[in-house]
């Protein structure tokens, strides 16, 4: 075992040297120049067997061109072998020219390289034992063992002896044999014994042909050794069998344990079904090997190879080209402010630190000793009365730091300019799945945050406070980040005006229906549709995940781009998809459980397969945000909210109420709650690059989500045929029926099918005239008042 977990160990780091530093050509190259080398050292080391007399004179004058040697390859030929067969290995130097030979043989070629270190430890394990050897048993000739083989001859008798080197040629002769050829006693006496007996049954076979009378005689013979006594009586019977064929004895053997199991576990040492299996394993990684090492790593790129990102002067940076300005004055103003309100109410202040952000400058406070926070907590909104500023907010204390925090809001807010956070070499290094840029914390840092490990968004604010901008912000990170290969956005935007201008980049990053001619959703009819189709995308690649035996998109990707999922099983490189809905409570409102079932599914369980969802909404009340959505998105962004208790209902602790607006915004992953100044990207600068993408090259169409058959949004009655008709038609229109009640949900739960089955069965019964027409959120009609009606309608319409 232990060698076996070794062995793919030592064979990457080889295996990864050769494939970073050498490209498909050089290997032919270098493969080429190795081969050759091979050769012409094998010349020149035999011919130097002839010829070594005669050139050694010419081995001080290499650089003389008037000598000549006699060798093969002339006064190289002469110096190499004089270096390496005579100063050297002796005759076994020769394994040395074929070992080169290969070696350049498995380059030319892009052979994978898992088998050539065995080989050249074993060659060079050749050299030095032949060597030896030689240097051994002809010490007469030193030019068969070399100087090598010689003087370690000498060295090693030495020490031990003549007997001692030659008990240790016989070890290492013991070495190869068995580590190498698998040579192993039990099968040498097999091997020997299976020889003799077909051996001796030929001669048996043959000779009774012939002589009949004397083989007995001999077999008599030999009986009377092996088997006892007994059995003297009838020894012609007895040989009659045995001397038939040598099979009737193996019933015998079958009953004497020893040598049975001797026999099968020869076989099993030899083990050709094990090394058959081995094989095969090695054969399918050989294919992912060889395909990269000859392709290189799948590049999903690769379509879309000349594709340019986005240029960084494409964003506007908003009149702010240096960093924060402090105002002096204002934070001594500000400083004075909260100490003497602070003293007022009695808290003495022991010491007071200020952190300038773009748009709030956080005055941190350590209060005298004996002084309660509660205290301090329950002043909040005099605090803020008395420094006579909006959007103060007063953290007490500041989760880890054991101060209390107040936020003022800066006279002059400075603009955090989307450039600004793109340029941030936090933002360019990020080595995020999907990185996003939302702006600037309280202590001017860009903040960079990986969606993918979100892995949903919830933004939430009062309208006209930045939610927008947060959008297209999140949009311009990944546009700026990530190839269109890599991610695909599916918009809804029922206000119709916001994600407009990304429709010129449908075919690079846009995911639609296949039967839709909009990419951007803005009919909330269709949106029921979309996320269905999503659905059964993720139902799709789960299903890809689970025969590629991995856990996440991360690995399924990185295995694909090994090469190792074959695209012919279906397989392909899988962009994440990131769902933005604008205005979701509006979508709640018209469209109501039908949206919300699939969301929150997806929500649930789509976070390993690369679908990420992000939903504004600017009425963030409970029933739009309800607790089975809330539940599943953990991480949460307000923009200002007009009371406290929409604050809650976003982050579950008010703050949001607090605000200034124009961007600014909390964020929460879990518990702690940041204040960021959201990255400001106006709309001419999204035209701009959209303008820029999509100048470009671009796929065919977008990238297409799988077909949803769901109910008829267009309210058009749909002819279905009868013999079309779901298995579970009838039950499902006795459901209905009974229940009264139109919906596909109903269907789902009480005969517990997929949302896509459910939807199905609803289009039948409209189309039987059993429910009304799609009517958004409502329920559908039931137009058959009961079972006696159904069974009417049904029956008539067998006859
Ligand atoms: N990060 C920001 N920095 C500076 N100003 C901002 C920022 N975000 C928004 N604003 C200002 O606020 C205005 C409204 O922003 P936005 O359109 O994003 O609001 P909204 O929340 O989407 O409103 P609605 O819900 O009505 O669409 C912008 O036109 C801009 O002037």
């Amino acid at each position: 075992m232990a060698k076996k977990s070794k062995k793919p160990r030592s064979a990457t780091p080889t295996k990864k040297s050769f494939t970073l530093k050498l490209s498909k050509k050089n290997k032919v190259i270098l493969g080429g120049l190795l081969m050759l080398l091979g050769i012409a050292l094998f010349f020149s080391f035999l011919s130097f067997y002839f010829t070594w007399q005669d050139d050694q004179s010419v081995l001080s004058e290499f650089a003389n061109r008037n000598e000549q040697a006699q060798n093969l390859l002339n006064k190289f030929g002469a110096n190499v072998g004089h270096l390496i067969v005579y100063q050297g290995f002796g005759i076994s130097s020769i394994i040395l020219t074929f070992l080169l030979f290969i070696s350049g043989l498995h380059l030319f070629f892009s052979i994978s390289k898992k088998g050539l270190l065995r080989k050249w430890i074993w060659g060079l394990v050749f050299i030095i034992w032949f060597s030896i050897a030689f240097g051994f048993f002809a010490k007469s000739t030193p030019l068969l063992g070399g100087m090598v083989g010689y003087e370690l001859n000498d060295f090693l008798q030495d020490y031990g002896g003549k007997v001692g080197v030659f008990l240790m040629l016989l070890f290492g002769l013991i070495v190869i044999l068995v580590r190498l050829f698998q040579f192993s006693p039990d099968s040498a006496v097999s091997y020997i014994n299976k020889k003799g007996k077909s051996l001796a049954s030929e001669l048996k076979s043959n000779s009774s042909t012939k002589k009949a009378p004397t083989a007995i005689k001999i077999k008599e013979e030999k009986e009377e050794e092996i088997i006892t006594p007994k059995e003297e009586e009838g020894p012609i019977i007895i040989d009659a069998y045995t001397h038939k064929k040598d099979i009737p004895p193996l019933p015998k053997e079958e009953g004497d344990d020893s040598f049975q199991v001797n026999v099968g576990t020869e076989e099993d040492t030899i083990s050709m079904e094990v090394e058959k299996i081995k094989e095969e394993t090695e054969e399918t990684d050989n294919i992912a090997d060889r395909l990269v090492d000859d392709f290189g790593e799948f590049d999903p790129t690769l379509e879309l190879g000349n594709y340019k990102f986005p240029t960084l002067d494409l964003l506007d940076p908003h009149g702010v080209t240096g960093g924060i300005t402090i105002n002096q004055e204002e934070l001594e103003e500000n400083k004075n402010k909260i100490v003497e309100t602070l003293k007022n109410y009695k808290i003495g202040i022991a010491q007071i630190k200020a952190t300038i952000g773009p748009t709030v400058t956080l005055y941190e406070i350590v209060p005298d000793a004996g002084v309660r926070i509660s205290k301090i907590k329950n002043l909040e909104d005099d605090i803020a009365l008395s420094l006579a500023a909006l959007g103060i907010r007063i953290i007490a204390p500041i989760p880890g730091k054991g101060t209390i925090g107040i936020e003022v809001p800066n006279k002059n807010a400075t603009i955090v300019s989307m450039r600004s956070v793109i340029a941030s070499s936090k933002f360019q290094k990020a080595e995020m799945q999907l990185p996003i840029a939302f702006g600037k914390t309280i202590s001017n840092e860009t903040f960079v945050v990986d969606l993918a490990k979100m892995p949903h968004l919830l933004m939430a604010g009062a309208t006209g406070q930045g939610k927008s901008v947060g959008l297209n912000a999140v949009l311009t990170s990944l546009l700026y980040k990530k190839h269109p290969a890599e991610v695909k956005f599916v918009l809804i935007d029922p206000k119709k005006v916001e994600l407009t201008l990304f429709n010129k980049i449908e075919r690079h990053y846009l995911a639609k229906l296949p039967d839709s001619e909009e990419a951007i959703i803005t009919d909330n009819a269709k949106v029921i549709n979309t996320l269905n189709s999503l659905c059964i995308e993720m139902d799709n690649r789960y299903e890809l995940l689970k025969v590629a035996m991995v856990r996440n998109i991360k690995e399924y990707n990185a295995k694909f781009k090994a090469r190792k999922l074959n695209p012919n099983d279906g397989h392909m490189f899988l962009p994440y998809i990131v769902l933005v809905i604008d205005e979701f409570a509006d979508l709640i409102m018209t469209a109501g459980k039908e949206v919300e079932t699939p969301i929150a599914r997806l929500a649930q369980l789509a976070r390993a397969i690369g679908i990420h969802l992000i939903i504004a909404t600017q009425r963030p009340s409970v029933n739009v945000i309800t607790g089975i959505i809330k539940a599943n998105f953990p991480a949460r962004i307000a923009f200002r909210v007009t009371s406290k208790i929409d604050s809650r209902t976003i982050l579950d602790t008010q703050g949001a109420d607090q605000l200034i607006g124009r961007g600014d915004m909390l964020f929460t992953q879990g518990n702690e709650v940041t204040r960021i100044q959201c990255a400001f990207v106006d709309t001419p600068e999204v035209a701009k690059i959209t303008d820029f993408i999509g100048s470009q090259r671009a796929y065919p169409d977008a990238h297409l989500l799988p077909e949803y058959v769901g109910n008829d949004e267009s309210g058009t009655s749909i002819d279905y045929n009868v013999s079309e008709r779901d298995s579970k038609f009838r039950e499902a229109a006795e459901v209905i029926v009974i229940a009264q009640q139109g919906s596909a949900s109903l269907i789902q739960r009480k005969l517990k099918l997929g949302y896509n089955r459910a939807g199905r069965i609803i289009d039948q019964l409209e189309a039987a005239g059993i429910v009304g027409q799609f009517e958004g959120s409502k329920a559908r009609q039931v137009l058959v008042q009961d079972m006696a009606a159904l069974d009417q309608l049904l029956g008539d319409e067998a006859q």
